[in-house]
């Protein structure tokens, strides 16, 4: 690993772990696991203080997809599922780009769609990230577009019409040399990234792509998040929170 590539694992256990110790509650009863590479140190921490006797063994563990209901039962921690509890006392999750109203990217991994089911149910939405997705405007940072996830018949159709409503880009995701073709998401749809460049009206941009029938999905997360965590490159966390409250923890 790099020292650069260590800077960033690091400062993403650092977001993870601060996140944990803030948000988990001690009464916890249902909790959400997102996806991607920094929840993995969500399910450490948890892990460690269930371990210590700090969290009960009787909480049940809401994954957002494949990646998250695996890490929940090799962390040897109890599996729940949405539908049976669609009631969720706080949601750990990554994002690909956070902007100061915490309003979101998310999808890079493709899950987005379990993600914002799960981040709904949650009573409180917490985010936890590196410093290269704490951004001060959608679109600017995260370059590889929106992702959306789409139904494959209306791949084609979708495309067309997020390029007619001025997207840059619109790229059918594809699975490189991993996947021949498209990559398929948890739910057997499909995901397109659309690139908008700096996007100024989140809210309006993600009403106009949920309506394009096809579109399951849209990964874009307005007014969900109760906090965000940023583990930064020199050890500290930047903390902000939906009230506009932003702090610095050392
Ligand atoms: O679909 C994936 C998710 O939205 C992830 O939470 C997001 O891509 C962030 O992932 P990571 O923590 O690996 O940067």
């Amino acid at each position: 690993m790099s020292s650069v590539e260590a800077t960033i694992e690091g400062a993403k256990r650092l977001a993870a772990f601060t996140a944990i110790d803030s948000h988990f509650p001690k009464d916890a009863k249902v909790v959400g696991i997102g996806s991607g590479s920094t929840v993995i140190y969500c399910v450490e921490r948890i892990v460690e203080k269930k371990l210590a006797g700090e969290i009960s063994s009787d909480v049940i563990y809401i994954p957002t997809g494949f990646q998250s209901k695996e890490l929940i039962i090799n962390g040897g921690l109890n599996l729940g599922a949405v539908d049976g509890y669609p009631v969720i006392d706080v949601a750990f999750d990554g994002a690909d780009e956070v902007d100061p109203a915490l309003n979101c990217i998310k999808g890079g991994g493709a899950c987005l769609f379990q993600e914002k089911l799960v981040a709904e149910c949650a009573k409180k939405f917490v985010v936890v990230a590196d410093f290269r997705k704490n951004s001060t405007a959608l679109g600017t940072q995260w370059l590889q577009g929106v992702p959306i996830e789409v139904v494959p018949t209306a791949h084609a159709k979708v495309r067309q019409d997020l390029l007619a409503m001025g997207a840059i880009t619109a790229t059918l995701r594809l699975g490189g040399k991993a996947k021949a073709g498209a990559v398929i998401t948890d739910n057997c749809n499909v995901i397109i990234d659309a690139h908008f460049g700096k996007i100024s009206d989140p809210v309006a941009l993600a009403q106009k792509i949920k309506l394009l029938v096809g579109v399951v999905e849209v990964g874009l997360f307005i007014n969900m998040a109760t906090a965000s965590y940023f583990g930064n490159a020199d050890g500290s966390v930047t903390a902000k929170f939906s009230n506009g409250e932003v702090s610095q923890i050392q």
